[in-house]
């Protein structure tokens, strides 16, 4: 980043270093009390652990309880000091960027707040020196101008009046820049961030959230948010920056029960660094996919991953028709409707008894079936049918029993009173016994299948070829729930939703009702449909009562000239760029093989000379990215990335459109076969992954290698 001039009156710029030395100062005695602390805790846990063992040297129980607890509590101050250390190191080099002065409504004096990344509390005076960017008062420095305005405070909203928004630069400690702006604070800074490289994972950007950014990430926590926004308008980043804001302020609620669930493992891995960056931990991430393979428990083989998304992009007429009709309100009836017809016919309704008496009516079975447990999972509720059942025919069972041993003991006396030997009864109530427990046991066999119900016995018919499809997996899930009735490993209290416009609406019932949840943010773009159509994210008022929906139109990921090239393969509303800009797209059409090859090699060599770091090679599908690298990794160092599981390590990649999906490139080449040329989605998700530099390359060949 460029150096600033510090642009201040000589007297406030005095003033401000001065704050600033005074923080930092403080700052530094934090950091060598929190070490001499964590040194204290250390030398305790060494010496404890050194007289536990000689007290309880005979006494090994003992020594492991005591252990345990006493290993506990000091870990976990021991983690505690090295986090608020990590936190302390990280605030002197930047102790805060923002300062907002300000007078709450019916308070005489004017206020002054520093927001840094953590807050930092002068303890003996009880003063707030650098206020967290989460909290409630600091959104007044995410707010666009000075004047009238106000925060939500715990106890409702406070008005005040800001006099004063003042950015700082701060770098090792150093002050490099000051900015006082009225209106659209950061808009300096913001371009100066936004001109800089992508670097291999997805950043913090808590210095240049926008109003219209911060509006979402501070929304309530209670209800469903969904932001459908244009690419590279930061949904992910906002949701992440949500969830660390959500996590500060309601931390006994959600904290291990986050649920974020993006794409895929390549997405997840990009977007790791985001929260712990932000001092957050302790949320559980997933792909939809992973997650619900492991409820679904399912062994058979299922056409999913990066060949069926390839067979959904090529076209394959069937497949295509098949993921439609999956992910419609139609096939959500359908599924309704294969529930009823697996409660009505699953099991035979009869009437049940044994040895003569009756077990159950086939009307009870009815009742219990389909009327009193109504509320339970079908498969749940025929399992308390058959514990009804065995219930009464271990009653009945017993009356038997008691029958036979009374018809043992008056024979026994009567046989005794002749004087007869009663070897032979004993030998007849024993085998009448046996019998009846043979019978017993045999009939249970007959109400087995009452607790062995199967869901894919009912979801088979509904598959539209001999084997199983990805789309297959959300309609299974929500069959498998209502049915069987699930749940995750662990509590989930909020779910955040990446790439949301896949989702259908089924997708969100399961996930909904699997959870128990309905504190959603949900983010994703309508634009980046694999399949384009309407996407449910828009519909989700009919399964949840508080919907707030947000849109993002403004890309704050690529230039003007990438925004403007990328929004001709958009038939709808197009993206207000911001304006930065950058060198002028290229485009190459109908080359021959050679030439395009040459090009390739030439504007990765341009772009690495121009300092960009990470450089994106993209093709519509895997075939093409296959032949391209067999071609290309005799010319350039570049990494194939042919599965979602893939690391992004090196500088250079090259990979089909759908695992671009979410991630970015300083520069992108797109190469694309010359009969694909055209208004498509995917071009304008290949398109929008670049931030500085973009050439776009049709060619015609076959390739030959
Ligand atoms: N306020 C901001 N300040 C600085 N950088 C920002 C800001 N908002 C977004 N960005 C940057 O813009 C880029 C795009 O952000 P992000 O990936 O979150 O967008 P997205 O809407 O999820 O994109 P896509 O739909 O393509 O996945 C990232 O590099 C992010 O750091």
């Amino acid at each position: 980043m460029k150096e600033f001039n510090v642009d201040l009156a000589p007297l406030e710029l005095q003033k401000e270093r001065a704050y600033l030395e005074k923080v930092l100062n403080h700052i530094m005695e934090d950091i060598l009390s929190s070490t001499s602390k964590k040194k204290t805790v250390y030398d305790d846990i060494v010496e404890y652990r050194k007289t536990l063992i000689d007290e309880y040297r005979s006494d090994e129980d003992k020594q492991i309880d005591f252990f345990d607890h006493n290993r506990f509590v000091q870990e976990e101050s021991y983690k505690a000091i090295e986090k608020k250390l990590v936190e302390l190191t990280e605030l002197h080099n930047t102790p805060y960027f923002g300062k907002v002065v300000f007078k709450e409504e019916g308070m005489d004096e004017e206020e002054a707040i520093y927001i840094g990344k953590y807050g930092l509390v002068d303890e003996q005076e009880y003063e707030p020196l650098i206020i967290d960017w989460r909290a409630p008062i600091a959104s007044l420095f995410y707010k666009g101008s000075v004047g009238k305005d106000k925060y939500r405070a715990p106890m409702g909203d406070v008005d005040v009046d800001i006099s004063l928004r003042r950015q700082f630069l701060i770098k090792e400690g150093e002050l490099r820049a000051v900015f006082d702006t009225e209106t659209d604070v950061r808009d300096e800074i913001l371009l100066e961030v936004l001109s800089s490289n992508a670097g291999k994972k997805l950043k913090d950007i808590i210095m240049t959230i926008q109003e219209e950014q911060d509006r979402i990430i501070r929304e309530n926590r209670e209800g469903v948010v969904v932001v459908n926004g244009v690419a590279g308008s930061g949904k992910t980043t906002i949701a992440l920056h949500r969830t660390a804001y959500l996590l500060y302020n309601y931390r006994k609620i959600l904290e291990n029960k986050v649920l974020i669930l993006g794409p895929n493992n390549m997405f997840m891995d990009y977007i790791s660094q985001v929260l712990p960056s932000l001092g957050e931990g302790g949320v559980h991430n997933d792909t939809f996919k992973d997650l619900a393979l492991s409820l679904l428990e399912f062994e058979g083989s299922m056409f999913m991953g990066e060949d069926y998304t390839e067979a959904l992009i090529s076209g394959d007429e069937e497949l295509v028709s098949d993921a439609r009709r999956k992910r419609s309100a139609d096939f959500r009836a359908v599924l309704e409707e294969k529930i009823e017809e697996t409660e009505k016919t699953y099991f035979e309704f009869k009437d049940i008894e044994f040895l003569g008496q009756s077990l159950l009516t086939r009307e009870e079975m009815e009742n219990i079936l389909l009327k009193d447990f109504k509320y339970m999972p079908f498969f749940r509720r025929a399992k308390r049918l058959k514990k009804i059942i065995v219930k009464r025919l271990k009653e009945v069972r017993d009356e038997k029993r008691f029958e036979i041993d009374r018809r043992y003991e008056e024979n026994k006396k009567k046989m005794k009173a002749d004087g007869n030997d009663i070897n032979m009864l004993d030998g007849m109530r024993k085998s009448e016994l046996r019998e009846l427990l043979q019978l017993v046991s045999e009939k249970r066999k007959e109400f087995r299948e009452l607790s062995e119900g199967d869901y894919l016995r009912s979801y088979r018919d509904l598959k539209s070829f001999a084997f199983y499809t990805e789309a297959d997996i959300a309609p299974m899930l929500y069959l498998k729930h209502r049915l069987h009735g699930l749940k995750l490993p662990y509590q989930v209290n909020h779910i955040v939703l990446d790439e949301a416009q896949e989702y259908s609406m089924i997708h969100f019932e399961a996930l909904k009702d699997i959870t128990g949840c309905s504190s959603f943010t949900v983010v994703g773009d309508t634009n980046q449909m694999i399949l384009e159509g309407r996407s449910n994210m828009n519909d989700l008022g009919e399964i949840f009562r508080d919907v707030r929906h947000y849109d993002l139109t403004r890309s704050y990921r690529s230039t003007f000239e990438i925004m403007d090239f990328a929004n001709r393969f958009l038939s709808g509303e197009k993206i207000v760029p911001l304006v930065r800009n950058g060198s002028p797209v290229e485009e190459h059409k109908d080359m021959s093989m050679e030439d395009m090859l040459e090009v390739i090699v030439k504007k990765v060599e341009e772009y690495k000379e121009n300092e960009l770091d990470t450089i994106g090679i993209l093709t519509r599908d895997m075939n093409t990215t296959k032949e391209l690298y067999q071609l290309l990794k005799k010319k350039l160092n570049v990494k194939l990335i042919d599965s979602e599981d893939a690391l992004l390590k090196g500088d250079l990649y090259i990979m089909p459109s759908y695992f671009a999906k979410g991630l970015e490139f300083d520069g992108v080449i797109m190469a694309e076969k010359a009969e694909e040329d055209g208004k498509d989605l995917i071009n304008y998700i290949m398109a929008t992954r670049a931030l500085h530099r973009l050439t776009r390359i049709t060619f015609r060949e076959t390739m030959i290698y």
